[in-house]
């Protein structure tokens, strides 16, 4: 499907990973050479993405409708625009603009603007399986543990500053709580007993590091990945293994498979989805009956996603 005169709307997102706007610059030259339109509407607020991509979806009978929908931020602003978009065929394109950008890796667009302006015209569209948490949808993952507890008590202005690094100084925040993590994770009506939990559709996580080798957005099924262990050595071990590429063939470490997923504990604890933080347990996540279409390499390599 190339990007031949074809109207498009970018729901960009301009605090999304701290200064975004040169980045978002090239992708915009790039759509302009071979579209028709491209109109770009900044978000105002956190959930504003939502309303902009309904909006933009539902265009009255006398307008034009938009032929892409372009979701220019990080993955919670994906995550937003892939709400607004829910029933819909129109195809999304992704401007990875944000800190850990794991939906881009994902798609095997990768993180390099200049890149994905070279490609932008010979992307096709390629059905994914976002989950959902009640009518909400996820693109990727909901994760309960030292991960929530981190995300949960992550200062969004100091991510502003220092990005990613500021995920560290939560996580040294959240060690104090690591204890409280006791979970009871049901699939499909198996149940476990784990101290941490990522539910995903996807291989990667926090940016290009490898959770779940055999997952696959186009799988309308979940990857449970449970780490098992509690306590700062074990966290630890899981941050090393984790950057290593270890991580999933650690002994405390199960990967199952299931759609249907409920996470509860006795103690009150956070949850997070896509990397921001959506409440508190207990939660129950599916996999949406509505795939989403997104814009994406024709075959993807590991190399993309690691540039
Ligand atoms: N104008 C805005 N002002 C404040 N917050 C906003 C605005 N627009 C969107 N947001 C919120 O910012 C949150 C974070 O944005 P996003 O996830 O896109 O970027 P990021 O956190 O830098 O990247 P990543 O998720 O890849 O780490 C989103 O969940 C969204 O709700």
């Amino acid at each position: 499907m190339a990007i031949h005169d074809q109207r498009i709307k970018v729901i960009h997102n301009p605090v999304a990973g701290g200064r975004n706007r040169k980045r978002l610059r090239i992708a915009l030259q790039a759509l302009r050479k071979h579209a028709s339109k491209v109109k770009v509407s900044p978000t105002k607020y956190a959930g504003h993405g939502i309303k902009r991509a309904d909006k933009a979806i539902n265009r009255k009978p006398d307008k034009i409708p938009y032929d892409i929908i372009c979701a220019a931020g990080g993955d919670g602003t994906i995550a937003e625009v892939a709400n607004g978009m829910r029933g819909s065929d129109c195809p999304l394109l992704v401007l990875p603009l944000g800190t850990a950008n794991v939906f881009a890796r994902e798609l095997g667009l990768g993180t390099s603007m200049r890149k994905i302006a070279a490609m932008v015209e010979t992307l096709h569209p390629k059905q994914v399986y976002p989950g959902l948490m009640g009518n909400k949808r996820f693109i990727m993952m909901v994760g309960v543990g030292i991960d929530s507890l981190s995300v949960a008590s992550l200062e969004t202005s100091l991510k502003r500053r220092i990005g990613g690094a500021a995920y560290v100084v939560a996580a040294l925040k959240a060690i104090k709580r690591m204890k409280e993590l006791e979970l009871t994770v049901n699939v499909d009506g198996a149940s476990y007993e784990t101290a941490n939990v990522i539910v995903t559709n996807g291989r990667f996580y926090g940016g290009p590091f490898t959770i779940s080798p055999n997952a696959a957005l186009e799988e309308p099924v979940f990857h449970v990945v449970m780490l098992h262990q509690k306590g700062l050595w074990a966290a630890l071990r899981y941050g090393l293994a984790l950057a290593m590429g270890r991580l999933p063939y650690l002994k405390d470490v199960t990967i199952t498979k299931g759609t249907h997923v409920r996470i509860e504990s006795k103690n009150a604890l956070p949850v997070q989805a896509d990397g921001d933080y959506v409440g508190m347990l207990p939660v129950e996540v599916r996999i949406d009956s509505f795939p989403l279409t997104v814009l994406a390499p024709r075959t993807h390599t590991s190399e993309a996603a690691e540039s």
